[in-house]
């Protein structure tokens, strides 16, 4: 084995495992010894007797490999496993310990399905980057055991599963810095770097990038950002704003980038955040070179990037996003940061009306934010959280006319215009 998994396991109880059951993550840790009086975590509170749970983590030293296998690894277990395996999102990490989540998957065998999911399990151990393990339930029912697949015939070392206290923050908290959200362009284009013989496409997107950036720089005109949920109304807005401004109306990821976008939705967070990243940085020379003319409209710019890319990372309620004023919510360094941020706000029903009314082809992000009420709730709230400059809210459920009004008072207000 190799000698980080070596090491890994060597520090099992120190780690605590979670499982996604009904979009909450569920804790659990191991232990050597048994202390006290054996309780079965709730994660397998309703597997039966003759069940048997796998682990399976993505333990790959390359962060681009990983994140991708760990991608296509739902598709591949979700095509080959029998129904009834209740494939369920997992994580490891260690409590407050930056950089130290692992991701993968928890099923549950089906006693007549053991042996077809154990060649599935050994195969993808044998020619893959993950660690996978299993766990049993003692003769009298009363305790969970796990331990490492590949030695589970031959002498294996057991650990009691304990059940674990809910962590301070949710597990992808640990690793959104640099994995989902990136701070500076440095960051985001050493991602697209690792993928070039991957997606040869991204060898254009980073030809695209600006030879030098002055975030410093401040820009003649205004700059005005227009951000929001899809169908609240921004290209209504911002076409609008540019014609009784005399503005320059730009968006980020620009036009440039259009031809590559829906390849980079297709792959794993790391890489897709990576590249909505560096739009912004190009949209951003763009902004400088058009605010020493006219003032500019844009619409949606790094809220959007950052606000999405958090609120997907973590699951569950918005007391599962990190806390209010957490290093995720600050505004990059190297970024140009604009005049001022209006975030359309609309009541759900509302928008619903509006993109019915709309009809057109929605990404997997705006169908997720039909159906699940808790994820937009929490893109409504990193949206709120993340500053320099904060986002100051508009009411876009009055008319497009009576919306225009209120943007042009706003854009008056604080940009003296
Ligand atoms: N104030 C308004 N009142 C009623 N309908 C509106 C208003 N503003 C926009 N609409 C309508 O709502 C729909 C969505 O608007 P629009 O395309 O401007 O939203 P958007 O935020 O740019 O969406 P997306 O982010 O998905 O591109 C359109 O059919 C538009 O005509
Ligand atoms: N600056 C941006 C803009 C967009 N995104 C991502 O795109 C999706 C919404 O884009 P629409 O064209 O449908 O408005 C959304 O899912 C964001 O993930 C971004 O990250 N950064």
């Amino acid at each position: 084995m190799a000698r980080h998994l070596k090491l890994l396991v060597q520090r099992w109880s120190s780690r605590v495992f979670s499982v996604e059951v009904d979009a909450a993550p569920r804790y659990f840790g191991v232990r050597e010894q048994l202390r006290g009086e054996p309780v079965p975590p709730d994660v397998f509170s309703e597997v039966q007797k003759q069940d048997r749970c796998y682990s399976l983590l993505v333990c790959s030293g390359d962060r681009v490999t990983g994140d991708r296998f760990h991608w296509e690894l739902r598709d591949r277990l979700q095509t080959q496993l029998p129904p009834g395996s209740g494939l369920r999102s997992m994580s490891s990490f260690i409590p407050d310990q930056k950089g130290s989540l692992l991701k993968g998957y928890f099923l549950q065998s089906r006693a007549g399905n053991s042996s077809l999911i154990e060649d599935i399990l050994t195969d993808l151990e044998q020619r893959n980057p993950v660690l996978v393990c299993s766990y049993s339930q003692s003769e009298d029912g009363q305790q969970w055991t796990q331990c490492l697949w590949y030695q589970s015939e031959e002498n294996p070392v057991r650990f009691c599963v304990v059940p674990s206290e809910t962590p301070k923050h949710h597990p992808s908290v640990l690793n959104m810095i640099n994995s989902d959200v990136f701070y500076s362009l440095e960051e985001a284009c050493d991602v697209l770097k690792q993928c070039g013989d991957i997606i040869p496409e991204t060898r254009s997107v980073l030809g695209m990038l600006p030879s030098s950036l002055d975030a410093r720089r401040k820009p003649d005109f205004p700059v005005i950002v227009i951000e929001g949920l899809d169908a609240t109304g921004k290209t209504t807005l911002t076409e609008s704003l540019r014609d009784s401004l005399g503005a320059t109306l730009l968006r980020s990821p620009p036009q440039c980038l259009s031809a590559w976008r829906g390849r980079f939705d297709r792959e794993p967070p790391l890489i897709r955040r990576a590249f909505y990243a560096v739009g912004n940085y190009i949209t951003a020379e763009q902004i400088n070179q058009e605010a020493s003319k006219s003032p500019v409209i844009v619409d949606r710019f790094w809220h959007s990037t950052a606000a999405y890319a958090i609120a997907t990372a973590v699951t569950g309620p918005v007391s599962n996003l990190p806390h209010e004023g957490a290093e995720v919510y600050r505004w990059p360094g190297d970024l140009l940061q604009p005049s001022l941020v209006i975030l359309l706000t609309l009541d759900p029903e509302e928008r619903k009306r509006r993109l019915r009314s709309r009809g057109l082809m929605k990404t997997d992000e705006e169908e997720e934010l039909d159906h699940n009420k808790l994820f937009r709730l929490r893109v409504e709230e990193a949206y709120r959280r993340i500053g320099g400059p904060a986002c100051t809210a508009l009411d876009a459920s009055p008319s497009a006319d009576l919306v225009l009004q209120q943007a042009l008072l706003l854009i008056r207000a604080k940009c003296h215009l």
